[in-house]
């Protein structure tokens, strides 16, 4: 099952750096996971955003729910699902 995901990221300004760079970095190690066994398909930034455009490929909306709220970031994201489906005029 594929899904559309944007992510808005909203990193408090009073949280202390060591804490947000710990974060980030525990995100990408996340992300680039994913990444790696095919179930965060495309990861997009948006031009002039701390937001992404993200395309999942999951076996439920428990696995994706499941999956998003273990990001590191989290708490501190503004997250948007659209669920796909077969497009009939799409060639692939
Ligand atoms: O930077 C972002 O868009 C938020 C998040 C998504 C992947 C990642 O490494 O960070």
């Amino acid at each position: 099952m594929l899904f559309l995901v944007r992510m808005d990221v909203n990193i408090p300004h009073d949280l202390p750096d060591a804490q947000a760079a710990d974060i980030k970095a525990r995100e990408k190690a996340y992300a680039q996971a994913l990444q790696n066994d095919g179930r965060w398909r495309h990861l997009w930034r948006v031009v002039g955003e701390y937001a992404n455009y993200s395309v999942f490929d999951v076996g439920s909306n428990d696995e994706l729910h499941t999956l998003l709220s273990g990001l590191p970031l989290f708490p501190y994201m503004k997250i948007h699902v659209t669920p796909l489906a077969q497009h009939p005029s799409a060639i692939a």
